[in-house]
């Protein structure tokens, strides 16, 4: 099964279009967690944000489609974190979620094979240590840098996020740019749907998906319409100021078709006064929890 019809079983299944993002800050831990880290040790650091990540999608397993780590937070650990990455992806493969890496990679397109082996394909004797069921991606190296990526999302049922219209207050910059006619935004979205077109699974959905920012509403309708064979990964839900009504049109008719990130608001939602944890913060996955049934409830379109 392609990774497109993977993901829209997923959202089907579980009735839900949250993609919770594992981005762990060491600061931000729940204090028994925090309270594990020898300073100074990238072991000990590395290994609360396993069982950090690890409990999260424990909490949250049977609720969503997906998840999505963030590589920085564990290459920022050096080799510890990049174990620890692969000790999360591999769980929450094994807790049945699909799992979306956060990478933004990309470079020519010799190299950009390298980093698809490195970071898609979940099984098989191919399999790397952070071999995931998707990856996101950047354009800006054109063409020729994504094809390798859609090859290997071929042989292994995997799938990519594009980087179409990113949800920073700065991303207009190059993105907003209007070339022979058309932003910059809209020529990627126009090579998205094109590397799809002879990739499409019985719902329609190719292995090319697109970012695009909860951020930018407008631009979301204009481009869901713009890439019909494209699951969408919105993120800037909640944290960044995104809500439900920004994000429905990502949607499609069967209310699939896309998924909404939400990072900080899920996985610190020890430290929102909404949820009820107790001083010692012990039941802080219990949080995680209530925050994501309630994003759940507040994207059930
Ligand atoms: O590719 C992404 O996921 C991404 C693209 C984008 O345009 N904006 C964006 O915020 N992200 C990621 O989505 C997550 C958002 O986190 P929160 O703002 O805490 O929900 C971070 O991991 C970002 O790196």
């Amino acid at each position: 099964m392609t990774f497109a019809t993977q993901l829209n079983a997923a959202i089907l299944r579980t009735g839900s279009v949250t993609c919770v993002g594992l981005d762990p800050r060491l600061e931000q831990l729940p204090k028994p967690l925090r309270e594990s880290v020898v300073e100074g040790k990238a072991d000990s650091a590395a290994a609360a944000y396993t069982q950090f990540c690890c409990e999260i999608i424990d909490a949250v397993a049977d609720l969503v489609p997906c998840v999505k780590p963030q590589a920085a937070f564990f290459e920022q650990l050096g080799p510890a974190g990049m174990v620890s990455l692969g000790e999360v992806i591999a769980h929450a493969n094994r807790a049945g979620l699909l799992v979306i890496t956060d990478g933004k990679r990309n470079d020519i397109g010799s190299t950009a094979t390298a980093y698809a082996d490195a970071y898609l394909g979940c099984s098989g004797p191919e399999r790397s240590p952070w071999g995931s069921d998707a990856l996101t991606v950047s354009p800006y190296l054109g063409r020729d840098s994504l094809e390798p990526f859609v090859e290997v999302c071929d042989r292994r049922a995997a799938g990519i996020f594009v980087l179409v219209k990113t949800s920073n207050p700065g991303g207009g910059y190059l993105q907003d740019l209007s070339v022979d006619g058309k932003t910059v935004y809209q020529s990627v979205a126009e090579l998205v749907t094109e590397l799809n077109s002879t990739r499409l699974d019985a719902e329609g959905y190719g292995p090319v998906g697109a970012v695009v920012g909860a951020t930018y509403p407008e631009q979301l309708v204009e481009l869901r319409k713009a890439m019909p064979h494209s699951i969408l990964l919105v993120p800037g839900f909640g944290a960044q100021g995104g809500s439900a009504e920004d994000v429905r049109p990502a949607v499609d008719a069967n209310g699939a078709g896309a998924v909404v990130n939400s990072s900080r608001h899920i996985i610190f939602a020890h430290k929102r006064p909404e949820f009820s944890v107790a001083a010692d913060e012990s039941n802080w996955q219990d949080a995680v929890r209530e925050a994501t049934l309630q994003m759940n409830e507040q994207l059930k379109f």
